[in-house]
């Protein structure tokens, strides 16, 4: 289940005659995580279908198991996790490694606050060197103690509270992973658990709330929102139908878009209107985009999106988008590479400490594909030639499956092709996607270079 310490060094060739055809990307990572942890947290036997099977996810399956759920899995996608209900999540007998995911880290520290055990959180080199306070600090005011290495990062110690207090807090950021590990820490808190975010940031934590039976409030407030949670709900098994993910349906996507010849539709993709910054985006960049067939499942909506090749020109994108595409710059920053003129991205700061630091690796891996690019302050920008990049490097994943993407679909519309020094980490968010890319291609357009050694 683990992932695989070796490397995976991955070439793109331009396809023969472009990318085509009607594609389903694996399910929703966000919306995934949450299906286990409020399944666990239920009475009964919550139904998952296409539950996204990377290794992201997988960790929060093992460490709901740790803590007492019955998970289980009856086939592709398919899970039934049977819960135990709020406050009844049981003391883990082992570490518990979240491996690269942020979000199951961040998460089920959440979780844990509010449940009177002792358990230690760790996982990769990234995971490990990224900010872990962010949220320990709010969850500490409800009573829960951490200790973790300077810093406050992983391996962290966590003893929860037997009691908790309800919190009341407002995020400095927007932060959909800090929203959540509040609300989840209310669960067990006896009173309301209040959260004000400054700008709205995926609202899947509550969509599930309320469809496992808690009630919640949100309230407009500027250009943020109000979270109110009643405590101490019981919280009841319900399916929970997973949407294709926006953020990997991006790669195909934005491939479409920059690969001559190409025409592809990407089915059953979710449309929460706080996860589509990056369709508006490509949209504002001239993109032939089109959804046809919206519709609800599960709660979400959902619709088949279309890309066409064709001319893009450079786009001015300001800070109030990223909370509705923060993971989506660096294959954005892949399309601008080919649009026409300058692309300037302002207010990037959170994307230094997701698995990389992704303005850093984004602009490493243009410029080792012969794009100009420029970094000032939070903002990056990007020279677009409104051709074909150069490319023909090597583009460094620095443990980060979004770059390792973002580069090889560059290499798809490159002049030379693209090389990443390790695709592994791909299957921490989209496992299969080399093979989606080449049924697309109709050929073997991204290509697994010869594995280095195991040390
Ligand atoms: O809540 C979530 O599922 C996520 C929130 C975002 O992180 P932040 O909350 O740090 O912005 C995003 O980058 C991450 O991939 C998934
Ligand atoms: C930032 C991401 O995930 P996480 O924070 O869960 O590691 C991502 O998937 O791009």
């Amino acid at each position: 289940m683990g992932h695989d310490t070796n490397s995976r060094p991955l070439r793109a060739f331009r396809p023969p005659q472009g990318l085509t055809g009607r594609l389903r990307v694996a399910g929703d990572k966000s919306i995934s995580h949450r299906a286990l942890m409020f399944g666990a947290l239920a009475v009964g036997r919550t139904e998952i279908t296409g539950l996204l099977e990377g290794e992201d996810v997988l960790r929060t399956a093992a460490a709901m198991r740790a803590l007492g759920a019955t998970v289980e899995r009856l086939g592709e996608g398919h899970w039934i996790v049977a819960g135990r209900g709020v406050g009844g999540l049981t003391e883990p007998a082992d570490v518990l490694d979240m491996g690269n995911s942020g979000t199951a880290a961040r998460l089920i520290c959440g979780l844990l606050a509010g449940h009177p055990i002792f358990a230690v959180l760790t996982g990769d080199a990234s995971l490990r060197s990224r900010p872990m306070r962010r949220v320990t600090e709010p969850l500490a005011a409800s009573g829960a103690r951490f200790s973790g290495r300077a810093g406050g990062r992983l391996p962290l110690a966590v003893e929860g509270a037997a009691e908790p207090m309800p919190l009341d807090y407002t995020l400095p950021i927007a932060s959909a992973q800090v929203k959540s590990a509040v609300l989840l820490a209310g669960l067990c808190a006896r009173g309301v658990t209040r959260v004000v975010e400054p700008q709205a940031s995926r609202d899947h934590t509550e969509n599930m709330l309320r469809h496992f039976g808690a009630t919640v409030r949100v309230t407009p407030q500027g250009e943020g929102r109000v979270i109110e949670l009643d405590g101490q709900p019981e919280l009841v098994a319900a399916p929970v139908v997973v949407p294709g993910d926006p953020s990997s349906a991006a790669f195909p996507l934005v491939a479409a878009l920059i690969v001559p010849g190409s025409a592809v539709t990407v089915e059953g993709v979710g449309l929460n209107p706080l996860r589509t910054g990056l369709f508006a985006t490509l949209r504002n960049m001239g993109a032939d985009l089109s959804v046809a067939n919206e519709r609800t499942e599960g709660g979400e909506p959902v619709g088949d999106l279309t890309a066409r090749f064709g001319p893009l020109r450079a786009a001015d994108v300001p800070p109030e988008r990223v909370p509705s595409m923060v993971d989506e710059y660096p294959v954005l920053a892949v399309a601008a590479a080919c649009a026409a003129g300058t692309s300037r991205f302002r207010g990037l700061a959170e994307l230094r400490v997701k698995e990389s630091d992704r303005v850093a690796a984004t602009a490493a891996l243009l410029q080792a594909s012969g794009v100009r690019v420029e970094i000032e302050g939070d903002d990056l920008l990007v020279h677009g030639a409104g051709a074909p990049p150069p490319g023909g490097g090597t583009v460094v994943t620095r443990m980060d499956h979004r770059i390792a993407m973002s580069a090889l679909v560059l290499g798809l519309a490159a002049e030379r092709p693209v090389a990443v020094d390790d695709g592994s980490f791909i299957d921490t968010s989209f496992p299969g996607f080399a093979e989606l890319i080449n049924r697309a291609a109709g050929a073997d357009v991204l290509r697994r270079l010869n594995a280095a050694p195991t040390p």
